[in-house]
This record gives C-alpha cells, structure tokens and sequence, in this order.
C-alpha cells in the first residue's frame, strides 16, 4: 500500500474511533496528517464519524487544494503547526468537553493551561500554551500559532478547544485524549488541595522519556 493510501486509512480509522468514544459530536474537530508531497486534511462540514478516505482533502506543498473535497476551515491552524513542527507528522483539533471547558475558565493559567498532575500527561502532551480567541477559520488563528515558534505541541483555542500534534496520526490522538483526560481531572479538583507534580520530577520524565 503507499504511503498515501495507507495514511487515508488511519485517518478514516481514527476520526471513527474519536467520534464513536466521544471526543467529537457532529461535524466539530478536523485532523491532518503530513505527506512528503503536501498535508492530508478532513474536509470542512464533515463528521469525524464518517470521513471516506478516497474524499479527504489533499493540499501540495504551497498549500494549494489539489484533490478530494475542500479541506476544514482551519486548514491555517494545521499549516501553522507543520511550518513551524518539523517532528511533527499529524495534528488533531478537537471540542471535547473537558479540554474546551478548561479553555473556557477565566483562571486557567495561560501559559499553562495543563499542569504536570500525572506523569503520563507530561510524557505525552507536556506544556500547553492558551491562544487568544479568534473565530473559527481564520487565518490570524495561524498567525497565533507561528508566534509560538514550535514550542508547543499542544495548545487550547480560548473559547473553543484543543489541538495537539504528534509525530504520527497515533500519537496525536493519544495525546488528544490524555489531554482531554487531565482536563477533566482539573477541573474536577478544582477547589481542592492538589498536589503537582515537582519541577524536579518534570525534569526527571522528560530526561527519561524525552519527547514521545
Ligand atoms: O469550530 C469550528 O468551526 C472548526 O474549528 C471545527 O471544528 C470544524 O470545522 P470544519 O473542519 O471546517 O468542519
Ligand atoms: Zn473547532
């Protein structure tokens, strides 16, 4: 099978599983995945439950629309993250409930909207960063994400909801969902004491399991 061919599948496969488990109702949340000659992006007003693989969008390398049918609106935000990710191989945008309500809160710390309270969302989301609304599909949304300068592999859209990256559809989509985890953890603890993990211990699963 190509590259190509096989990419359409998981797509297909992991929009399924995201919308069956979920983490996306209706037409909400889009996804993209990297190809050496251009990005594979779901297609605007689609449902994650239902994407054909031989229908999902395809942009070359200048971003232009070359086949299948007109990519997500937010195709700036998905470009942002792939000009300025170069590990990175997918990127998943989702409005699942917990995530978006922590970008909802006006307390979340915005330039830690997720603190270390587990090891596995340091190992598999680590820092996220809140960018400022703006409305859906437009391209100053693309213009918010390159001024993180890849830094972030994961940021909450205020008032709108997560998207993370990874280096393949497989690792977007758990770091989707042990995002989208965490943040129902916070907010059920919020007004709680909570202990966090230490800087130290941060230091320490970052040096042990690096970047996955
Ligand atoms: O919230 C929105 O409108 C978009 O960010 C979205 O999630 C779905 O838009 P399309 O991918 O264009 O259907
Ligand atoms: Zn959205």
């Amino acid at each position: 099978m190509s590259i190509e061919r096989d990419l359409r599948e998981q797509m297909s496969t992991l929009c399924a599983s995201l919308y069956q488990r979920g983490f996306s109702v209706g037409t909400a949340g889009n996804v993209s995945a990297r190809l050496p000659d251009g990005i594979l992006m779901t297609p605007t007003n689609a449902t994650l439950g239902g994407i054909d693989p031989d229908k999902i969008s395809k942009l070359d390398l200048n971003g232009e629309h070359v086949s299948g049918d007109r990519p997500t609106k937010e195709v700036f935000l998905h470009q942002a993250f792939y000009d300025t990710r170069p590990e990175a191989g997918a990127v998943v945008h989702l409005h699942s409930t917990w995530a978006t309500a922590l970008s909802c809160l006006e307390d979340t710390d915005p330039d830690d909207c997720v603190p270390p309270l587990t090891p596995y969302v340091v190992m598999r989301v680590g820092r996220v960063k809140l960018v400022p609304y703006v409305k859906p599909g437009d391209p100053k949304s693309g213009d918010l994400i390159r001024d993180l300068n890849g830094a972030y592999g994961a940021v909450l859209l205020a008032n709108h909801g997560p998207v993370v990256s990874g280096k393949d559809l497989f690792s977007a989509g758990c770091a989707a969902e042990e995002l989208e985890e965490t943040a129902k953890l916070l907010v059920a603890l919020r007004g709680q004491k909570t202990r966090l993990l230490s800087n130290a211990d941060v230091m320490d699963l970052k040096a042990t399991f690096g970047n996955m």
